[in-house]
């Protein structure tokens, strides 16, 4: 929904978005570009927290376990998320794509007799790209989706951690119910911050096919602000930030599970 309704001007809001999404495709309509994004999230999360981790270790040089009795500085915290979100960008860029474009596929299944959609799946997705606009066409919008995820994933940690240090005596472990509340606010705090670099990297992904083609990134923000005004920035907003709460819950209770029983 949170695609369509950031790159197609067709929709008055969510609501009209389901509607016309369910009257024109079914239920099927609402899991397009599904299958590929739930694949890539193992891979993409372990890039993430992997660097993370890796990085706080040699900015503090203290292990996981150390790091309640020494708390790192937030501006530790922030520099690893910043490059966690980073590295984590280029894995999920052809993945992102591949979705985008799925999702933003308004037509039913094929039916015999109409014409078959642009990709037929998201193998035939990635080698349509791959054969139509090069290797680098699978990067496109990469550019947005670094700047998107390289603050934005600085602001989840510092959050996350900022929580977390609010609602635990000195020395302690977080409880998991304050895990997951700031597991939970941390994934809001991000996207919040991120919708509008989020607009945009999705219009850069959908450029020259439904949409018009963008000169770059700064082109692109220009003429969306003035052909939809400054509220195009966070189209997708609600969306993004009720998703982010259980989300970004059990991902932070995974990784301190996981952290903790890896000792
Ligand atoms: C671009 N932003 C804000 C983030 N990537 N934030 C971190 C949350 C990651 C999580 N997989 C999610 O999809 O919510």
């Amino acid at each position: 929904m949170q695609v369509r309704l950031q790159t197609q001007n067709t929709y008055r809001g969510i609501v009209d978005c389901m509607v016309k999404t369910y009257r024109h495709e079914s239920l099927l309509g609402f899991f397009k570009g599904m299958s590929f994004p739930i694949a890539s999230i193992a891979v993409v999360n372990s890039v993430l927290f992997g660097v993370y981790s890796n990085t706080l270790l040699v900015l503090t040089a203290t292990s996981h376990q150390e790091r309640r009795a020494q708390p790192p500085s937030y501006t530790h915290v922030f520099i690893a998320g910043c490059t966690g979100g980073f590295l984590q960008a280029y894995c999920l860029a052809p993945f992102d794509l591949i979705k985008v474009r799925l999702q933003n596929q308004t037509e039913p299944r094929a039916q015999p007799g109409s014409p078959p959609p642009q990709y037929r799946g998201p193998v035939h997705c990635a080698a349509s790209i791959f054969q139509e606009e090069g290797p680098r066409g699978l990067f496109r919008g990469a550019w947005a989706l670094t700047l998107r995820d390289t603050p934005t994933l600085g602001i989840y940690f510092a959050t996350y951690e900022w929580l977390c240090r609010q609602s635990t005596p000195d020395g302690q472990n977080p409880s998991s119910a304050t895990v997951l509340v700031a597991g939970g606010f941390a994934g809001i705090t991000s996207w919040v911050t991120a919708t509008p670099l989020d607009v945009i990297k999705s219009r850069m992904q959908m450029a020259g096919l439904k949409q018009r083609e963008y000169q770059g990134m700064l082109d692109c923000m220009v003429s969306s602000a003035r052909q939809e005004g400054l509220g195009v920035f966070f189209r997708g907003l609600t969306i993004n930030s009720a998703r982010a709460f259980p989300v970004n819950a059990v991902t932070f209770l995974s990784y301190e599970y996981l952290l903790h029983s890896w000792g």
